[in-house]
């Protein structure tokens, strides 16, 4: 990349040294700088990228930029001060990867819950209309088939224009990003052209990071404001009209907005919804007339996913005839209100709520075909956000009977987590057990043929941390082995 051109995106600049006339690698991790790479140094919370910037050199960058005068080997590297280095960052990786974004279909999703189960759907739905999708999000990076582990939700600013290149080099039309709040705050989508970005809902999260709702739900609309986004070409935001955000969101958004709900007439509507333990139906009014839809997806909260998932294709350009012959097919996301195949004569539920709100739609969605009890499980990790404790045991009550739990504990003890849970429940018919697989086990182990029971919070995740450590755990494989002893 020419730095001449590179620095010209940015006005305020001072610069140390002499600038190469190329780089090769840009590069904010000193631990992959390469020699002739730029190196921005990012400031994070605990750890500062400005501390690297020597080690950078040493690895052979030719520019460093950051956000103060630094004490580097100017005969080596040259200098360059911003006022932001995360901003300089998103210019420079959208030019030195030469905007992939731009000659892609894009779509973004956020929202407290749903963001995974929407994305999965929106990328299944268009391979199986013959297309490739590449979808980036908690289970990773997947290329089109090929999985990719990556560290976040939403990735940083350059593993995010990485992704892009590789889709578009291999020749993949769409890219779907799970968009976190997170994310959003620090700008790892900056420069990202989205052709749609929709939105599930918003709950009781993430305070720890965010302090307040408000701040929280600014945080969400940052996908939607998209200000200076390139109007060249129909653009449209997807909104839940069920949703207290919706008003807010439609007033920021420049993009065209296309509602959806199962409460009222939208764009998109559920009406009819009936469910059943294996499938979900409902008729859907729709922009191009009524359908009759049927999902293997279970639960309220998945009529509005798949709202959400035919009202973000349609938004692409697809038919939502064609969407709905093709959802029929379409499994339901591993861990998300996924049914345990057993012989037993009880009906296991694996789910991923871990949100007050998740969990009441969680336990609304069996009670109607609820036949005896309904026992759930529900842990929250230790040393996050401890808010929301009391109100997802109060939505847990909801349920018959109810173990409180751990779901990666980390360096917080059982009984802090436990007890602060137990202060929400709002009937007697509980147990607070901070280790997960006893807690398992002991449900389980009271289990009735007739039972409703889900496990809530792990979903896909196959482990517990423990410290720092992360050890193997199923609430399937447990709860199976019991079965196997009892029924
Ligand atoms: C544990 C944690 O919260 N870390 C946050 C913190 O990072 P940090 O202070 O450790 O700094 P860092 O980003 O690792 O390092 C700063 C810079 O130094 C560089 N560095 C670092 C070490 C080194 O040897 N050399 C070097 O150059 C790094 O490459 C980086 O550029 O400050 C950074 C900047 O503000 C955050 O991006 C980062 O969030 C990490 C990535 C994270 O995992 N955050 C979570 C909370 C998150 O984003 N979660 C959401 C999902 C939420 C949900 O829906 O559940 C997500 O999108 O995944």
């Amino acid at each position: 990349m020419n730095t001449i051109d590179l620095f010209k995106l940015l006005k305020l600049k001072t610069i140390f040294g002499e600038l190469p006339q190329t780089v090769d690698y840009i590069e904010a991790d000193s631990r992959n700088v390469k020699p002739n790479s730029i190196f921005f140094c990012i400031k994070g919370h605990t750890t500062d990228g400005h501390d690297f910037a020597q080690r950078a050199v040493e690895s052979g960058a030719t520019v460093i930029v950051a956000e103060k005068n630094l004490d580097i080997d100017l005969e080596k590297a040259a200098l360059v001060v911003v006022s932001n280095t995360s901003r300089a960052l998103a210019f420079a990786a959208n030019r030195f990867y030469q905007y992939p974004s731009k000659e892609m279909n894009v779509i973004g999703v956020t929202g407290t819950n749903g963001k995974t189960s929407v994305t999965n759907l929106i990328h299944q739905l268009i391979k199986r209309g013959g297309e490739h999708s590449a979808l980036s999000g908690t289970i990773g990076f997947d290329l089109d088939g090929t999985l990719f582990e990556s560290a976040n939700t939403t990735s940083d600013i350059l593993t995010t224009q990485r992704m892009l290149v590789q889709a578009k080099e291999a020749q993949i039309q769409n890219m779907i990003f799970e968009v976190s709040s997170h994310g959003l705050v620090e700008g790892r989508l900056w420069g990202v052209d989205f052709d749609v970005v929709t939105f599930t809902n918003l709950s009781h999260d993430h305070l720890d990071f965010h302090g307040t709702m408000e701040n929280y739900g600014y945080a969400k609309g940052l996908l939607f404001s998209q200000l200076g986004q390139d109007l060249s070409k129909p653009k449209f935001a997807v909104l839940n009209l069920d949703d207290e955000w919706y008003s807010q969101y439609a007033a920021m958004t420049p993009f065209e907005v296309i509602s959806y709900s199962m409460e009222q007439k939208a764009d998109f509507w559920a009406a009819d919804i009936r469910y059943l333990d294996d499938r979900t139906l409902f008729r859907l009014e729709s922009p191009e007339g009524s359908f009759e839809v049927e999902t293997q997806l279970l639960g309220t909260f998945n009529v509005s996913n798949v709202l959400a998932a035919i009202a973000s294709l349609y938004a692409k350009g697809e038919s939502v005839a064609s969407l709905v012959e093709r959802l029929r097919e379409i499994p339901p996301v591993s861990g998300r209100m996924e049914r345990v195949h057993t012989s037993a004569p009880l009906s296991i539920y694996i789910d991923y709520a871990h949100t007050p709100d998740a969990i009441e739609k969680a336990i609304q969605s069996v009670l109607p075909f609820k036949k005896n009890r309904v026992l759930f499980l529900v842990g929250t990790g230790g040393n996050r956000d401890k808010s929301k404790r009391p109100t997802m045991a109060e939505k847990a009550s909801l349920a018959d009977y109810v173990v409180l739990t751990t779901d990666d504990p980390r360096y917080e003890s059982y009984d802090s987590i436990v007890n602060d849970l137990g202060k929400g429940m709002t009937h007697e018919n509980f147990a607070l057990i901070g280790d997960r697989e006893k807690a398992v086990r002991h449900l389980m182990g009271i289990a009735e043929p007739g039972d409703i029971i889900i496990f809530a919070g792990k979903g896909h995740e196959d482990y517990q941390i423990i410290e720092n450590v992360k050890y193997p755990h199923s609430d399937r494989e447990i709860a199976l082995e019991v079965i196997s002893e009892r029924f």
